[in-house]
């Protein structure tokens, strides 16, 4: 305390003279001071005091000079002792003016350390005001965060409400946009139960008043719609305005949050400021502290001098004591300002970190703030958008109203026009369907005479008949030409075309190739030079001519339909309850698959196909006349002699052996273990013909890089069966494409192939006997000589119906073969095998059928 450090000094200058009066009080100079070892020397001098009062009369010379020496030894010794007591107070005198120095330094020291504890002492005071100040700062700055805060929390409230307030707008939104929806759907409904009013308008008379009074309604109807709209308009409009006050509201409370920011931000600036002061007040307090170290060392050190000075001089212990007992005190004093210190700041950090705390918090509150009112600036803008897309849509619907009324006026006027015409039209229609009647029984009884001569003429024509078709020169064939008559053949020569019906020239219009020249539908001439000619080579004649007739012949123009147009009676045939057999022989690349099958590109699809469409379309009909019919089909070919399913697994059918039966009941034949599929759709079809396609083995010949090496065999299972008659009917339709019929050295087959066109050669061969045997109506008739004729000889006799197609090539280098396929067909045209039957009895039949599936 300063009070009692300045109460100090004059104590000081007491320690010294209290030091001092520890000595005799006489012993100011040295004199004085040699004193003290007088007690010896006084009982040396009272000794010889004592022989001085002798007698000296009485005495002996010896006596006085043993005397004497006496004295002198004693006084040597008094001097002696007079030196040491000397050497002893001068050594004191010394030690007393060390003490004295060092005393007068520490006094020295001490007063250093009290100004230095004067010095701490205001530094601490200065501090503390400060200290005081920041708090009072601070005290500020919270009541400022706290005033922040409230309008923080204000300012939240007013966005909640916000955000309420648009809530309540979004969904006031939504129920109008449902409503909306609702009214749409309502106006939807209205239309369709307008068209429908429209519709039943055309058909009943009686609904006529109904409709009026549901007319009235709908108007009636669409005059609350529009009253709703009305009002809807107006809550838009409510909304709006209230969307506007709410939009003027949130930039208001966006501007003061932004003041807030600011304020804030100068709140956060004056924080850093007082962090600042804070950390240089903390700085002092360090230095302070390192002060009050030293000093406490300095203390330390003092302490020791006081304790050594202690044990030399007891007087100044108690000053030292004292000295240290205050020193102790302002150490305690220092500690408990140290520690106040401490703890102030320990709260001014503790403060600072919630003043940062808050700080953090505000910003998060303020960022929150933030992206609340973008959030709601969005709502805003797009309930904006929404209004006025709803605006929009009222404006159509009242368009759309509008016009609907004028079409509902419009619809009364035609009403009434209608109902006119329905009149009239009834009228017609009850005559028309007088007629239709009429007509339908006219219908049946044409259909029985239809039957009826179409079988006629099928039989006057025979039961096996030839088509010859010529297809045209495909375009490669022509390029070759081209090539051929500009290189290398410039010695041919033109001719004119002889024909006058129809002619094509194979090649080139010279002489020196071949020319069939069509007279009429059924005949043909071949025209070739006689390089050709097999037998007539040396002929005179130039040229070599064959005839050949056959029951149509087909030209290179005739199409896909001409032929089926042809056919169809065929078809139609089968479903008529006979068994049917159409095949298409003729040499690698004549065209047997085209005709059968067709071409790749759309329109020409070939027999089978068109056949298969026919019989959908003919079931249908039939089906009016109460006929229901059932389909089933195999698709087989016949490779090197072996039976393949081609609607089974290709690795199936690879390894299985199909043996071909006769039911002995109904003498049909039928192949063990085949697949027969149900059909009853054309789309059924069309796949199973896909699947057989790409399942047929085709090889490369030097003839046809696409040829096909078998017979392909497609079977139809016809049952029908009418509901109301009774009658039952069960045809069979053979469609077949044969394997190209090739001479063995013009193919130039070798290996494999040779084996193929051996196999073909020889079924072929067969089934020209078979047909020549039944013509001849030989007893035997030689089936079983190839897996084809065996498997058709259900199909090839007589109670069946038998076309062959024999397909002709144009080119050159075909010639020889087609005339072989010529002279083949033309000796097939001239056999005549019988007379075809009807199948009806379906108990027999459904055996035969159901066997190629079971077995
Ligand atoms: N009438 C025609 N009109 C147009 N092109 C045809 C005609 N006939 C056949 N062709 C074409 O001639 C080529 C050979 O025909 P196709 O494959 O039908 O002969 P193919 O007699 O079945 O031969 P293969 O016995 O080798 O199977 C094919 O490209 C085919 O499109």
């Amino acid at each position: 305390m300063p009070s009692s450090l300045t109460s100090r000094r004059p104590i000081t200058t007491n320690c010294s003279f209290k030091s001092l009066s520890s000595l005799p009080n006489n012993a100011t100079d040295k004199k004085t001071l040699v004193k003290p070892v007088a007690p010896r020397a006084t009982v040396v001098y009272k000794s010889a005091q004592k022989h001085a009062l002798r007698k000296p009369g009485n005495e002996s010379l010896d006596d006085l000079r043993s005397r004497l020496d006496e004295q002198e030894k004693r006084l040597s010794l008094l001097e002696d002792n007079r030196k040491d007591a000397l050497e002893k107070s001068i050594i004191s005198e010394e030690k007393l003016r060390k003490q004295e120095r060092d005393s007068a330094h520490l006094t020295e020291q001490l007063n250093k350390l009290l100004e230095k504890k004067q010095d701490v002492v205001t530094s601490l005071e200065t501090t503390r005001s400060s200290y005081k100040s920041s708090k009072i700062e601070e005290t500020a700055l919270t009541q400022s965060i706290r005033e922040a805060k409230v309008e923080i929390q204000c300012l939240k409230a007013s966005l909640d409400s916000q955000k309420c307030k648009t809530e309540l707008f979004e969904r006031e939104a939504l129920e109008q946009k449902y409503r909306m929806d609702n009214l749409r759907k309502d106006i939807e409904i209205l239309r369709r139960s307008l068209d429908q009013e429209k519709q039943t308008h055309h058909q009943h008379e009686k609904t006529r008043n109904h409709r009026a009074y549901s007319i009235e309604k709908i108007q009636l109807d669409l005059q609350q719609l529009q009253n709703e709209l009305e009002i809807q308009e107006s809550r838009i409009e409510k909304n709006k305005s209230d969307n506007e006050k709410l939009y003027q509201e949130m930039k208001e409370s966006a501007r003061k949050l932004r003041e807030n920011e600011q304020h804030l931000e100068d709140l956060y600036s004056k924080i850093h400021k007082l962090l600042g002061r804070l950390e240089t007040n903390r700085e002092r307090i360090s230095h302070i502290n390192s002060e009050i170290q030293s000093v406490e060392k300095e203390k330390n050190t003092l302490t020791r001098n006081y304790e050594q000075l202690l044990n030399e001089e007891r007087s100044m212990k108690a000053n030292l004591v004292d000295i240290s007992s205050k020193i102790e005190s302002l150490t305690i004093e220092m500690q408990r300002l140290r520690f106040r210190e401490e703890m102030n700041l320990n709260e001014c950090k503790q403060e600072a970190n919630y003043l940062h705390d808050c700080l953090q918090d505000n910003i998060e509150k303020i960022e929150q703030l933030e992206r609340e009112i973008a959030a709601s600036q969005q709502i805003s803008n797009r309930n904006k958008e929404q209004w006025d897309k709803l605006q929009t849509e009222v404006n159509d619907l009242q368009s759309i109203i509008s016009q609907k009324e004028r079409e509902i006026e419009q619809e009364v006027i035609n009403k009434n026009n209608l109902l006119r015409q329905i009149e009239q039209t009834k009228e017609s229609i009850s005559l028309q369907q007088q007629e239709i009647s009429e007509l339908d029984k006219l219908c049946s009884q044409d259909e029985i005479t239809r039957r009826y001569l179409h079988n006629l003429v099928q039989e006057l024509k025979g039961n096996i008949r030839v088509f010859c078709r010529i297809r045209p020169n495909l375009s490669k064939e022509i390029e070759s030409m081209f090539v051929d008559n500009v290189t290398s053949d410039a010695s041919r020569l033109s001719i004119s075309s002889a024909s006058s019906v129809s002619s094509i020239t194979s090649c080139n219009n010279t002489t020196l190739e071949p020319q069939y020249r069509i007279f009429s539908s059924n005949s043909v001439e071949v025209v070739a030079p006689q390089k050709y000619s097999e037998t007539n080579k040396s002929a005179k004649q130039h040229l070599s001519k064959w005839n050949f007739s056959f029951d149509r012949i087909f030209g290179p123009e005739s199409t896909q339909e001409d032929i089926f147009e042809e056919i169809s009676q065929l078809v139609q045939s089968a479903l008529d309850g006979y068994r049917v057999c159409i095949f298409a022989y003729g040499q690698t690349g004549s065209g047997k698959t085209y005709t059968m099958l067709g071409g790749e590109n759309e329109g020409e699809s070939g027999i089978i196909p068109k056949s298969m469409r026919k019989i959908f379309s003919a079931a249908e009909y039939l089906h009016e006349q109460n006929w229901e019919f059932h389909l089933k089909a195999s698709f087989l070919e016949i490779y090197n002699e072996t039976i393949r399913d081609l609607l089974a697994d290709h690795t199936i059918s690879k390894e299985r052996n199909y043996d071909i039966k006769i039911d002995r009941l109904t003498g049909a034949t039928y192949v063990v273990g085949l697949t027969v599929e149900d059909i009853s759709t054309p789309y059924q079809l069309e796949k199973l013909l896909k699947k057989s396609v790409a399942n047929r083995s085709t090889a490369a010949t030097r003839c046809n890089e696409r040829s096909s090496r078998s017979h392909s065999v497609f079977r139809l299972y016809i049952s029908g069966r009418n509901n109301e008659t009774g009658e039952e009917r069960m045809g069979l339709l053979n469609l077949i494409d044969l394997a190209g019929s090739e001479r063995l050295n013009s193919s130039g087959s070798t290996g494999d192939r040779l084996r193929e066109t051996q196999h073909i050669n020889k079924s072929l061969s067969a089934l020209g006997d078979v047909i020549s045997s039944l013509s001849n109506k030989e007893k035997h008739i030689p089936y079983r000589n190839s897996k084809l004729t065996y498997l058709l000889q259900d199909s090839l006799g007589g109670d069946s119906k038998t076309l062959m197609f024999v397909n002709v090539s144009p080119t050159c280098e075909s010639f020889q073969e087609t005339l072989c396929s010529l002279r083949f067909a033309q000796k097939v045209n001239s056999c005549q095998i019988g007379t075809a039957h009807r199948v009806t009895k379906v108990d027999l039949c459904a055996g035969f059928f159901a066997k190629e599936c079971t077995m």
